[in-house]
């Protein structure tokens, strides 16, 4: 499919979702965010800017010779089969695995792997008789398989997906060969500011508070050979405030985490992600197909 969607002006009848360019009214002072505002929904008060549309020519995953989502419509296709890596707790794993069995996301998780075999999203796996793998092998994980080990053991599950949640390996590049345009990664924060080698887990936050950055969020992208460099997908914006400890801000952007991946994988699972001209992917919206997020 290859949609050339041209500026609202010269199709009528049909709205594309502006981009909002979040601006503060003029003469409105910003009201401070959370706590500190006087207990309303307060945040800073914008208005949406209306620029001409930019010219989306978008293809599905399939029509860029690509891997990944087919050209179905939207919601249509069998249920993909998912596989997650974490290395923690498993938080976001979590959130997928209960989004797959309540059916947000068009999808089901087929294969745990993990570096860290004893790791909370490993016992959650075992208890939900979800096989754990564990990749790659190292010195205190012996049973660890090797690439072609991995490779194969996806075959043999006929994984379409794969989700990094709070991996902390380099993912090999025999597996993005191997799941083009079909790998996501969430990182904690708004890339790309904060990402890269030795950015993770509260490494990443200690980043932004001591930087004095304002806001902060989480990022899903795509993932390619280097850590955090593959193409953002979606992002979500939390305040950082004056008297953030590290921890407080992983709480507040782990909350983000579990809303922003869920949403971002269901597209992927129901085709719903299209990329731009420039090689930006975009999530069609399930409600409105005209809308990309
Ligand atoms: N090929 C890719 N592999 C991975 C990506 C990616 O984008 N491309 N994302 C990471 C996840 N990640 C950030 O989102 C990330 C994880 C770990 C590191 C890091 O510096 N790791 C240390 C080792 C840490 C450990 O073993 O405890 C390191 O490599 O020295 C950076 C970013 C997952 N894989
Ligand atoms: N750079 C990678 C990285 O820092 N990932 C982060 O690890 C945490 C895992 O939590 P979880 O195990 O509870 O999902 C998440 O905050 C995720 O963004």
């Amino acid at each position: 499919m290859d949609a050339t969607v041209a500026p609202p002006a010269t199709r009528p009848g049909r709205s594309l979702h502006s981009n909002p360019a979040l601006t503060t009214r003029r003469g409105t002072r910003p009201r401070p965010w959370g706590p500190a505002a006087s207990g309303q929904a307060n945040a800073v008060r914008c208005e949406l800017s209306r620029r001409p549309e930019p010219r989306l020519v978008l293809r599905a995953a399939a029509d860029a010779q690509q891997g990944g989502g087919g050209g179905e419509a939207a919601g249509a296709g069998r249920r993909k089969r998912l596989a997650v890596f974490v290395s923690g707790g498993g938080s976001n794993f979590r959130a997928i695995h209960e989004a797959a069995l309540g059916g947000e996301v068009h999808g089901d998780v087929v294969v745990l792997v993990t570096d860290k075999p004893g790791c909370g999203g490993a016992e959650h796996a075992r208890s939900n008789d979800i096989p754990v793998v564990v990749f790659p092998k190292l010195k205190n994980a012996p049973e660890g398989v090797s690439v072609p080990e991995l490779l194969d053991t996806l075959r043999e599950h006929q994984v379409d997906i794969v989700l990094l949640a709070g991996y902390l390996k380099l993912i090999p590049a025999e597996l993005i060969r191997e799941y083009p345009r079909s790998i996501l990664n969430i990182h904690p924060s708004l890339l790309p500011a904060f990402g890269g080698k030795g950015y993770y887990g509260l490494k990443v936050h200690k980043a932004v508070i001591a930087s004095g950055a304002r806001y902060s969020g989480p990022t899903v992208h795509f993932v390619d050979e280097h850590y955090d460099t593959g193409k953002t997908l979606a992002q979500r914006v939390v305040p950082v405030f004056a008297d953030d400890t590290p921890e407080l801000l992983a709480a507040r952007v782990l909350h983000e985490e579990h809303q922003v991946y869920v949403e971002a994988v269901a597209a992927l699972c129901e085709d719903r992600i299209l990329w731009r001209e420039d090689g930006v992917p975009l999530i069609q919206s399930r409600l409105n197909p005209d809308v990309y997020l």
